[in-house]
């Protein structure tokens, strides 16, 4: 029996490594699914590629991988181009939807995978599968083969695969799709305990808005092969520069407002001061606009209107409130102690701060 320690010298918690993408771009035929993108993720960062489907996010994740070769532009990973060189190469870790666990081996040899084919020493493979098991929490699970396991467990095989030669950077395109909500939440926080204890790079594809904003450190919102906007989540999620992320991370509003010289005006006429932007829609979430029974008193940022439903979701009510002109705003209200319920057809106001909102201009 070799000591742990001894096994794992030389590998250790080795950390992480830098990731770049400088100008890449990938066309089929006529079509350009990843166009130029550049980016840069610092050792240890937890980054997601956030988008809808057909946006780009699994190409750009296997010109990474190594599956497929960019027209243009280079991979850079730990300062060295990688451009050309083939997946094996790279030595990363990944999980990717179509590279499931082998059914013709069990667990403990499923995990072993990547060490075996690099020829490493029968104890130092002994010692990391028992350490990526005990990681994904399958310890016990050794001689059982996929049939025999759930889903959420042959995904945590597939994880304990893709960490178990302690990579520096570990690709994950949609590790927890087929999962439902519970084992989702669980399984996200332990990859990210995971990825944090090991140092590791992750770069995560995901087109589960809510998913992003819990795990990542940053987030890339792709658009049409591009990047619409890159930034920590609660940045892209607070000061979204576009409608189209607006719309993508959440619930938002999205109202138009008419501008007169250095005057804005809502859908009613009443003055608007906005946080930040130039442009003629206005952006606020729903959570930021409160919701009174009194008459508007005059100041900026208040629209009267008409509540139109009352959607009781437990911990909040959804308010969808008819501010004329063919405009409605949503707003959230907490259902706290005391919160009072303004029936539909209530007349009431609506208002939100200057800072909690923008002024986009696409
Ligand atoms: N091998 C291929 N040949 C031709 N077109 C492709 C190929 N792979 C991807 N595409 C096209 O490239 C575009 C981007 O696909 P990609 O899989 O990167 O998107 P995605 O954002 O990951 O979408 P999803 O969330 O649905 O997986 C799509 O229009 C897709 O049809």
């Amino acid at each position: 029996m070799v000591a742990l320690g001894a096994a794992l010298k030389g590998g250790g918690l080795s950390g992480g490594a830098s990731v770049a993408l400088e100008a890449v771009t990938k066309r089929y035929g006529t079509e350009t699914v990843v166009a130029g993108v550049s980016l840069a993720i610092p050792a240890g960062e937890f980054f997601t590629l956030l988008g809808p489907s057909g946006s780009g996010k699994t190409t750009t994740l296997s010109m990474l991988a190594g599956f497929v070769i960019p027209d243009e532009g280079r991979v850079v990973m730990g300062g060295q181009d990688m451009t050309q060189v083939p997946p094996r190469g790279r030595g990363l870790g990944m999980v990717f939807q179509n590279y499931a666990i082998f059914p013709h081996l069990n667990v403990a040899e499923n995990v072993a995978f990547p060490l075996t084919v690099k020829g490493a020493p029968k104890a130092e493979i002994q010692a990391r599968v028992a350490e990526a098991l005990a990681m994904v929490k399958l310890t016990g699970f050794e001689a059982r083969y996929a049939r025999q396991l759930s889903g959420g467990q042959q995904q945590r095989v597939a994880l304990a695969r893709a960490i178990v030669a302690h990579p520096r950077i570990v690709l994950m395109d949609e590790p927890l799709g087929a999962l439902d909500k519970n084992l989702r939440f669980h399984m996200q926080v332990e990859i990210k305990e995971i990825q944090q204890r090991l140092g590791m790079t992750a770069i995560y594809v995901t087109h589960d808005q809510e998913e992003a904003l819990t795990m990542s450190d940053r987030i890339a919102i792709m658009d049409g092969g591009r990047i619409a906007q890159m930034g920590p989540p609660r940045e892209v999620y607070e000061k979204p520069d576009s409608r189209f992320v607006a719309a993508f991370l959440g619930e938002a509003n999205l109202l138009d407002v008419t501008r007169d010289g250095a005057l804005v005006r809502g859908p009613g006429g009443g003055a608007i001061e906005a946080g930040a932007g130039q442009g003629t829609t206005l952006f606020v979430r729903p959570e930021k606009v409160t919701v009174s029974a009194a008459a508007p008193s005059g100041g900026p940022n208040q629209l009267p209107g008409q509540v139109l439903h009352a959607s009781f979701l437990g911990n909040v009510v959804r308010y969808a409130v008819d501010v004329g002109q063919g405009a409605t705003v949503l707003a959230d209200a907490v259902n706290g102690p005391g919160a009072v319920l303004h029936a539909p057809g209530a007349p009431v106001t609506l208002h939100w701060r200057a800072e909690d909102s923008r002024l986009l201009a696409a």
